[in-house]
């Protein structure tokens, strides 16, 4: 049986596990409080989308939302990993949007529901091509940044989060297992703002990797 590669990690399957609110100028533009633990959420392999790909606006959403986000590659599995040892199941990284149906999401959030409908859906997860480990010697020294129709929307560093990447590793392993294959998404710095059908969006990891997407709208149904 031929091995997988894992530079192609979005073809895999696997779970992307995602964190919110770990950057305190975020939690605050939007009025959240400060974590004491990481919030946690997951997304489908159904939300990976790749450039040349349009992020789809769905049907029952009209305020959606850019989060731009490191992304961590898991490449050896693992459960109760300690900090320690966390880095060494890190293959490598990718250039990750955590698109947000922000007026469902306010919705869930007044409701006490689960975000699956405004975290979940289909094109929800736009990622970069894949990026060795080495080339970003250190996760908690990355610029990020996202531009809609040219205009600077998001930069922020990764020196900011509030749970490290080991810390968020371990935290992770603790709950579910760790695969292969699996994509940490680790938050967004402030600026999150609407994208709306026709618009283009273009983010980037200084120095590192930049990625574009047109933005588009998923058809309504009616049965
Ligand atoms: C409020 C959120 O949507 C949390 C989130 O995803 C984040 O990155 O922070
Ligand atoms: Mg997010």
């Amino acid at each position: 049986m031929s091995r997988r590669n894992v530079a192609r990690f979005w073809e895999w399957g696997r779970k992307i596990i995602c964190v919110g609110r770990n950057y305190a100028e975020h939690a605050r533009e939007l009025k959240n409080e400060l974590p004491t633990e990481p919030v946690l959420f997951l997304k489908p392999p159904t939300a990976y989308v790749k450039e040349g790909s349009p992020i789809l606006v769905p049907h029952y959403s009209s305020n959606l939302h850019h989060e731009v986000e490191l992304g961590v590659v898991v490449g050896k599995a693992g459960r109760q990993i300690p900090q320690t040892s966390a880095m060494e199941h890190v293959a490598g990284y990718a250039l990750c949007l955590d698109m947000t149906a922000r007026d469902v999401q306010d919705q869930c959030k007044a409701k006490g529901l689960p975000w699956t409908l405004a975290k979940a859906f289909d094109t929800s997860c736009p990622v970069s091509d894949f990026i060795p480990k080495e080339r970003i010697p250190d996760p908690a020294g990355v610029e990020l940044w996202l531009k809609v129709n040219s205009v600077t929307r998001q930069r922020g560093s990764t020196a900011h989060m509030i749970f490290s990447v080991p810390f968020l590793i371990s935290y992770i392993s603790r709950v579910m297992a760790l695969e292969e294959g699996d994509l940490i998404l680790t938050g967004t710095p402030k600026g999150v703002g609407a994208v709306h059908e026709h618009d283009e969006l273009q983010a980037g990891i200084e120095g590192v990797i930049s990625m574009t997407f047109r933005v588009g709208r998923q058809a309504a149904v009616h049965n």
